[in-house]
């Protein structure tokens, strides 16, 4: 592979800065210093700005100093201590990683864009990006979401394509953010399948021909996305070749594996953060784990069964039971994550979980909860809510219309009298 002559670098921007943005910025600098060859050596991340005090409790409190107490600019504080404390608290970030307020000067001359923002503010942030990217730009969305509207629902990954016309890849798996940042062992999984383009490309100044161009692979419900057209990668640069895309990621604590399909590997991410709601809500009552096992069980019937409802040209069930973003991803979100614990507080203390949101996790967002709505949304814009009864459930417990000792009745299967199952 002709890496080694290619006169330009990828630039690379955390366009994100939470608990998974940070850990992202973390392990993809570090990569970049050790292929130095395929990479410039600075990662931007892009950090929503913020006015941030130093925790007493940090181990970079010091009350002695002029600013202790005092509120100061979360990308400031990162690039003098290389701690987030406020979404990543006692991880020591490489000093290759630099953040910046500005989303905008964030992209500049970047070529890979890594996306980790919670999902409601994908749209938003594309729009403000519109016009300020390479256009042969890629990316990879490590957000775990949906975007539902008029026209249908949408992968994360095909909103940022479309928004921006470029390609779009996934990243997502089994990846509690604090244990990846420990550099305790994981393994992820990358969707990444551009058109075979990126390897014919001509010089930036060139504008790309007819034969240079490419469609966005489209996902059925969408048929806005077949217009998006991709721009070559220039010859300048090194491939973004599967091998490429795996060393930015790969880390001997964050085991990568490389699939093409990116509808398999999104919906896994943000559907388990529903599944993981419901776990939470039985583990408040105190049910036990065969209680949590039973609606895991029901919950991936679900999560395939909609993958091959609404994706069915590209998803695979293999993607949901053979890699980290599937079954393994709703093991550990089940377990440990933020959507789960918040949800059994929930049930445990009869507050409301969007308050137990607020209270305990200091900024960080949960997924589920819009998830449902918009996973919600979608169903019964197609009259099958009674078809997912697991992801109708969560939604109703959300909503207050039932409650979490009833998940048992509402997931059995309902026979309507002549032994076919409704
Ligand atoms: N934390 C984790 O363990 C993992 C998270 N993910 C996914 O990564 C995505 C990002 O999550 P985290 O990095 O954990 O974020 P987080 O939940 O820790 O933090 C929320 C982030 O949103 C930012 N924010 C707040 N208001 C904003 C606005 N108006 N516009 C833009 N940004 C705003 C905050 O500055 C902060 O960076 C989510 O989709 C999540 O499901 C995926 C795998 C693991
Ligand atoms: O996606 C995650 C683990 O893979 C994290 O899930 P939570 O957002 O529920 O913490």
């Amino acid at each position: 592979m002709a890496t080694l002559g290619a006169p330009k670098k990828h630039k690379v921007t955390i366009v994100g800065s939470g608990n998974w943005g940070t850990t992202m910025s973390k392990l993809v600098a570090e990569n970049v210093k050790e292929n130095p060859n395929l990479f410039d050596q600075t990662v931007r991340m892009w950090v929503y700005e913020e006015d941030v005090t130093i925790p007493k409790e940090s181990r970079h409190y010091d009350p002695g100093s002029e600013t202790a107490n005092k509120p100061q600019k979360l990308s400031q504080l990162i690039n003098t201590i290389h701690e987030n404390v406020k979404y990543l608290p006692n991880i020591t970030l490489p000093p290759n990683v630099v953040a910046d307020p500005d989303v905008v000067s964030s992209v500049k001359d970047s070529t890979i864009l890594v996306f980790v923002l919670p999902h409601q503010f994908i749209p938003r942030v594309c729009d403000q990006l519109k016009g300020h990217i390479v256009p042969y730009a890629r990316a990879i969305c490590c957000t775990k979401g949906v975007d539902v509207g008029e026209s249908g629902i949408r992968l994360m990954s095909e909103t940022i394509g479309m928004r921006l016309s470029i390609y779009c890849g996934a990243l997502s798996g089994a990846n509690i953010a604090s244990e990846i940042a420990q550099e305790k062992y994981s393994e992820t999984t990358v969707a990444y399948d551009p058109p075979p383009m990126d390897s014919r490309a001509p010089t930036p100044s060139g504008s790309p021909t007819s034969s240079q161009v490419d469609l966005i692979s489209p996902s059925k419900p969408i048929p806005s996305a077949r217009s998006a057209r991709l721009k070559a990668l220039p010859s300048e640069y090194p491939p973004l070749s599967h091998e490429n895309v795996r060393k930015l990621f790969h880390r001997p604590y964050f085991h990568v594996r490389i699939v093409d399909d990116v509808a398999g590997v999104s919906l896994g991410g943000a559907l388990k953060n529903i599944i993981a709601l419901a776990a939470g809500f039985v583990d408040g009552l105190g049910w036990g784990d065969n209680a949590k096992a039973a609606v895991m069980r029901v919950g991936i019937l679900e999560m395939v069964a909609f993958g091959k409802a609404f994706f069915e040209d590209s998803v695979k069930t293999s993607t949901f039971t053979e890699e980290s973003c599937g079954v393994a991803d709703v093991i550990t979100s089940c377990m440990g994550g933020r959507n789960f614990r918040c949800a059994k507080k929930a049930t445990a203390t009869g507050k409301s979980i969007f308050d137990i949101e607020r209270e305990d996790l200091n900024g960080q967002k949960l997924q589920g909860t819009s998830t449902a709505y918009e996973v919600h949304e979608f169903l019964k814009s197609q009259g099958i809510e009674q078809d997912y009864p697991l992801f109708t459930a969560v939604y109703n417990i959300l909503e207050g219309n039932v409650k979490p000792e009833q998940i048992p009745d509402l997931i059995e299967p309902k026979f309507d009298g002549t032994g076919a199952k409704r």
